[in-house]
């Protein structure tokens, strides 16, 4: 890319020529389905097998999931308790666990001591969001992603059934969803799902997301329990590095990096 629209400060009246993406891979937005129904799971206040049912549900069905929180403080406060808990005790990464009939301690286990990067991602209004992405499909790398969203302005699809669905922010919310790690330690249970940021004219969109990882000499491997007998796990193992690597030397929206890993 040759001219950035962001370290410019120019405001542009149209896309430098540099965003613009060929036709057969723009976002087209008017095919683009509002979904309600992402699932809203209440970790806090349900009875605790309901919310591992649900976590299960919504892994198979989506591969994502939205967390509800609830307010004390501001969002951020939110947030970074949430992601404190995350790496204390565990406990959204043991209900996953659960929820595909495993120990509780079975992904925590083998991801060893676990990393959280965390990125934030700034948008800026695009005089034509039809033409270019703010992020172009991708999974997710590592094992499980939690996203702050911006509660004004939506901007995240995420393709179901062959067609890309809107995630609109919901209020007191977070979006999380499963890494190719995770499709990786599930047998391919629970996908990794593709999805996308776009822009619109005129507002910008931000978001926070933190990308819990497994640590680097961890062999990620899927559970025994989860192959059938007789068969080969789907994926061969690997270690994360290994596998950030191979994700990095390809575009994002190439072929889904964990088939280049099938055994
Ligand atoms: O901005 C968003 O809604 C999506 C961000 C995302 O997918 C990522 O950072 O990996
Ligand atoms: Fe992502």
């Amino acid at each position: 890319m040759d001219t950035k629209v962001l370290s410019s400060g120019i405001p542009y009246s149209n896309l430098p020529e540099s965003y613009i993406r060929p036709e057969s891979e723009r976002p087209r937005l008017k095919e683009v389905v509002v979904c309600e129904d992402i699932p809203v799971i209440d970790l806090g206040l349900e009875d605790r097998s309901k919310v591992v049912q649900k976590i299960g549900l919504a892994c198979k069905n989506y591969g994502f999931f939205q967390r509800l929180f609830t307010t004390g403080g501001t969002i951020l406060d939110s947030f970074a308790t949430l992601l404190t808990s995350i790496c204390l005790n565990g406990l959204l990464i043991r209900l996953v666990s659960k929820s595909l009939g495993l120990e509780k301690d079975y992904i925590r286990k083998t991801s060893g001591e676990q990393g959280q990067h965390m990125a934030v991602n700034y948008y800026p209004p695009c005089p034509e969001p039809e033409l270019t992405y703010g992020l172009p499909a991708h999974t997710d790398p590592n094992t499980l992603t939690i996203l702050l969203q911006d509660t004004q302005v939506a901007g995240l699809q995420v393709l179901k059934e062959g067609k890309w669905i809107a995630v609109n922010p919901q209020p007191n919310a977070f979006v999380i969803n499963i890494g190719d790690q995770l499709q990786a330690l599930s047998n391919g249970r629970y996908k990794s799902v593709w999805h996308r940021a776009v822009v619109n004219s005129d507002k910008a969109r931000m978001s926070v997301a933190s990308f819990l990882c497994p640590c680097d000499d961890a062999l990620i491997s899927a559970s025994k329990s989860l192959v059938e007998d007789g068969s080969d796990a789907v994926y061969r193992d690997f270690t994360y590095p290994e596998y950030y690597k191979k994700f990095w030397s390809r575009n994002l929206d190439q072929e889904h990096c964990l088939e280049l890993f099938k055994n």
